[in-house]
């Protein structure tokens, strides 16, 4: 377990899914202080009754607003910065407001922090950011730019920043596996986008881990991914279908705005200088100075042996192996057991 014993945590974004869990892992870890940083003034209350924790506290605040950020960073040891917009549609549809939190704000968190001694910031991104085609991915890959840009100038300072890639979560807020399942709950049929398109399939506690480890192992810069298998939309539905033991139909609804047929977590450019870690990837930044010579006329060699790390070239998972991984998910679990009692 990561060592935060008597250390100050921010959490930005912290009433999320990420933040519950977050606290879940670190609760028991001896850290002076927890704080939870986020506008939402009644997802605090409930979430300070749940917990009714006197280590964590709440502040009311946006990251779009520097004051109010730098009222929460005093004395803060870590940085986990997961405040966000992250819902594709909204953020293609208002990509100034990603553009203001995502962007903005990733900069006005890591400044904060730099300026008040934060030992270290880990920003937390997604695979949509590599390649992106939508305006939420294009937001949280200028966070990524905007780190690496404050590590450079601050190679020798106090805080080390850095950001971690996520891939689809599943069961969040919003996302395909709830939808199937409330689909096959009110015996809709199931809308899928495209039968063949793939996606990285993370648990949130996988998701933690990978903060906690970047956390622990981040050198200036430093970007971490975690490996992770993928299935088709066509193979995730079919698994729902075959644990629920129905046979739905199925509805094709076509390619959705500013979706990709697949996603992917490192560029091949990105992987040549990776470092293979195991279960994840450290992809440094690229240290050379303002010094533009070595941008123009000194490139790295190309990296045309290597592919991408996409959701179509990692470990394809079948209809039964995404079966077992789905019942990992207490909350699959649960509506499983729930659909079962209703139907005996
Ligand atoms: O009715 C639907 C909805 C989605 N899909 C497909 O299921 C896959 C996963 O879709 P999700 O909406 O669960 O996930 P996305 O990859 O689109 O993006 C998700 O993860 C992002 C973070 O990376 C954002 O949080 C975003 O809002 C969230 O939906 C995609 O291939 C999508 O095309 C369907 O087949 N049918």
């Amino acid at each position: 377990m990561t060592n935060l014993q008597d250390k100050t945590i921010l959490i930005t974004g912290g009433t999320g899914s990420f933040g519950h869990k977050l606290l879940d892992n670190v609760l028991t870890a001896g850290c002076r202080e927890i704080r939870i940083f986020s506008r939402d003034e009644l997802k605090q209350e409930q979430m300070r009754i749940q917990l009714n924790e006197p280590t964590v506290k709440f502040y009311l605040g946006d990251i779009r607003d520097r004051e109010s950020i730098d009222g929460a960073m005093k004395g803060v040891d870590l940085v986990f910065h997961a405040g966000a917009l992250k819902q594709v549609p909204s953020c293609e549809f208002f990509p100034m407001q990603a553009v203001m939190t995502n962007v903005i704000g990733s900069h006005n968190v890591i400044e904060s922090a730099i300026s008040h001694g934060v030992r270290s910031v880990v920003c937390l991104g997604t695979d949509k950011a590599v390649y992106p085609v939508n305006a939420m991915g294009m937001t949280k890959a200028l966070m990524e730019k905007i780190a690496q840009a404050a590590s450079r100038q601050n190679m020798s300072g106090d805080t080390i920043i850095s950001s971690v890639r996520y891939g689809n979560v599943m069961y969040s807020r919003g996302s395909v596996i709830p939808l199937f399942v409330e689909q096959i709950k009110q015996g809709k049929p199931l809308t899928i986008t495209d039968p063949q398109m793939t996606r990285f399939l993370m648990s949130l506690q996988t998701a933690i881990e990978l903060v906690l480890f970047a956390f622990e192992h981040a050198r200036q810069g430093d970007i971490f991914v975690r490996k992770a298998p993928a299935c088709t939309v066509g193979d995730l539905a079919q698994a729902v279908q075959n644990l629920f033991g129905v046979s739905t139909p199925v509805t094709s609804i076509g390619i959705r705005h500013g979706e990709k047929m697949y996603e992917a977590l490192a560029s091949r450019e990105e992987l040549q200088k990776a470092e293979d870690m195991g279960d994840y990837f450290r992809i440094g930044m690229d240290d050379r100075d303002l010094n533009y010579a070595k941008y123009v006329t000194e490139g790295e060699q190309a990296a045309a042996q290597l592919v991408d790390y996409t959701s179509d070239s990692t470990q394809r998972l079948s209809v039964s192996e995404v079966e077992a991984l789905l019942l990992t998910l207490p909350e699959l679990r649960a509506e499983l057991a729930a659909f079962q009692a209703r139907g005996a």
